[in-house]
C-alpha cells in the first residue's frame, strides 16, 4: 500500500525530554515518540541537560573551529587510514555519496573501546577499536571534552533506546538483546566542517542522501546554519534546521529491520553553505550502535509487537519515494558485518590497507578516482 499522503510529515516535531522523566507526563512523551518513530524517522529533542551537560556543548562547538584549523600536517598525522577501525581524519572532497562527490571533511571519533579482534575472528569484530586524536599540545583540553561528550551522548542513546521500546509497545528492556555489555559496545561521533564552497563550484552537496545504519543517531547542529534535509513520504526535501538547546535524533537501518518496517530510518541528506556565507557549518553526529554479532532478522532477536503498532505500521504504508538505498544488507549480515561493509565503501583507502580480501571484492578494478562511496 502507498504511503497515504494526509500522514506526510512538512516539519520534524519536537519532543521535551524532561516529559519522559516524570510520571505525570511520560505518557504524553511515549505518544509523540510513537508518531515520531512511525511516522517521521526524525524528532528535535529539548531539555537533554540532565544528561548532556549544557556548557559541555558549548566548550565542544567553541573547539571544532580550532580542530579544523589545526595545520593539514597535524591532521594528516591522525588519518583515518592509519586505523583498521576506520577512526581518524579524512580531508575535504575526497568522498561520493551515489556517485557525486560530497563537500565535507571530518573528524571520526569514538567512545573509548579496546578492540576485541584476535587472529581468527571475524574481520568485522576489528571495525571498533580507540580513537586517534590530535597531539593535546596543540588543542589542550579537547580530548577530553570530547570524550565526557561522546560518554554523556552515549548514555542519553542508551535511555532512549528504552524509551523507544515503549513507544513500540514493549517492555522498556525490550530491545536489550540487541546490545552486548557495555564494555563490549562501541558508539560512534563524528565532528563535520561542511565549508562554503566557491562561485565556481557546480555542486551544494554536503553529504548526499543516504540512511544511517544503527539503532539511532543523535545529531548536533554544532553552528546555527541550516542545510539538514530530511525525505518525506512523497519525496519533499523538508529543512531541519539549527534549534538552539536541541539535538536531532533520527532512527537508522538496524532499527527499521529489528521492528519489521514499524520505525523508520529516513532519507536525509546536508546542503553546503550558501556561496558567499561567511563560515562553514559544523554537525556533530553520533551513531548508537548495536552489538556486532546481532543478525537483526535472525528469529533468535524477533520481537513480537501488539496489534494496535502493527496496525498504524500498516495504516501508514511502507512504500515512500527515497533517494537513498545503503545498509539493505541487514537483511542477512551481522551488525558488524553491515558495518564493515559501509565503512569499505566510504573509504577505499583505508580499506586497501587493512582489509585487502573485501577491498577487491568491492572495487576489483582498484581505487576509485575519487576517494569514498557511501
Ligand atoms: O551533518 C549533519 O547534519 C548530518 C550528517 C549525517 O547525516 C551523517 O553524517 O550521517
Ligand atoms: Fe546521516
Amino acid at each position: 500500500m502507498p504511503a497515504i499522503p494526509e500522514d506526510n510529515f512538512s516539519s520534524i516535531p519536537l519532543l521535551d525530554y524532561s516529559l519522559a522523566l516524570s510520571s505525570c507526563t511520560k505518557a504524553e512523551f511515549i505518544r509523540e515518540l510513537r508518531h515520531a518513530l512511525i511516522s517521521v524517522g526524525f524528532l528535535y529533542l529539548s531539555n537533554t541537560d540532565t544528561v548532556v551537560d549544557h556548557q559541555l556543548i558549548e566548550n565542544l562547538k567553541n573547539y571544532i573551529p580550532k580542530l579544523f584549523a589545526l595545520p593539514q600536517k597535524e591532521k594528516d598525522k591522525i588519518r583515518m587510514a592509519n586505523s583498521p577501525h576506520f577512526l581518524g581524519y579524512s580531508k575535504l572532497g575526497a568522498e561520493l555519496t551515489k556517485g557525486k562527490t560530497d563537500y565535507r571533511e571530518q573528524f571520526d571519533i569514538a567512545t573509548d573501546h579496546v578492540s576485541r579482534w584476535k587472529h581468527g575472528d571475524p574481520d568485522y569484530f576489528n571495525v571498533w577499536g580507540p580513537s586517534q586524536y590530535p597531539d593535546e599540545a596543540l588543542i589542550p583540553g579537547f580530548r577530553y571534552t570530547m570524550k565526557t561528550y561522546l560518554t554523556q551522548v552515549a548514555s542519553l542513546g542508551t535511555h532512549f533506546i528504552t524509551l523507544i521500546a515503549e513507544a513500540l509497545g514493549l517492555p522498556p528492556d525490550g530491545l536489550s538483546r540487541f546490545y552486548d555489555t557495555p564494555d563490549r559496545m562501541q558508539h560512534r561521533g563524528k565532528v563535520v566542517q561542511y565549508p562554503v564552497p566557491n562561485e565556481r563550484s557546480e555542486s551544494d552537496q554536503g553529504v548526499g542522501p543516504h540512511y544511517d545504519a544503527g539503532f539511532l543517531t543523535i545529531l548536533l547542529q554544532a553552528s546555527p546554519h541550516p542545510g539538514l534535509q530530511v525525505q518525506n513520504f512523497t519525496g519533499d526535501w523538508i529543512d531541519a534546521p539549527p534549534i538552539p538547546g536541541t539535538f536531532v535524533l533520527n532512527f537508522g537501518r538496524a532499527l527499521e529491520f529489528a521492528t519489521k518496517g514499524i520505525a523508520r530510518a529516513t532519507s536525509h541528506r546536508v546542503l553546503s553553505p550558501p556561496v558567499g556565507s561567511s563560515s562553514p557549518r559544523h554537525s556533530v553526529p553520533l551513531f548508537h550502535n548495536i552489538a556486532l554479532d546481532v543478525r537483526v532478522r535472525d528469529p533468535k532477536y524477533e520481537l513480537e509487537f501488539p496489534p494496535e503498532i502493527l496496525k498504524l505500521r500498516d495504516g501508514r504504508g511502507n512504500l515512500s519515494q527515497t533517494d537513498s538505498i545503503n545498509y539493505s544488507e541487514f537483511e542477512s549480515q551481522p551488525s558488524g558485518m553491515v558495518q564493515l561493509m559501509g565503512r569499505v565503501k566510504s573509504h577505499p583507502d583505508v580499506a586497501q590497507q587493512h582489509y585487502p580480501v573485501l577491498f577487491k571484492q568491492f572495487y576489483p578494478d582498484g581505487l576509485p578516482k575519487q576517494g569514498f562511496a557511501y
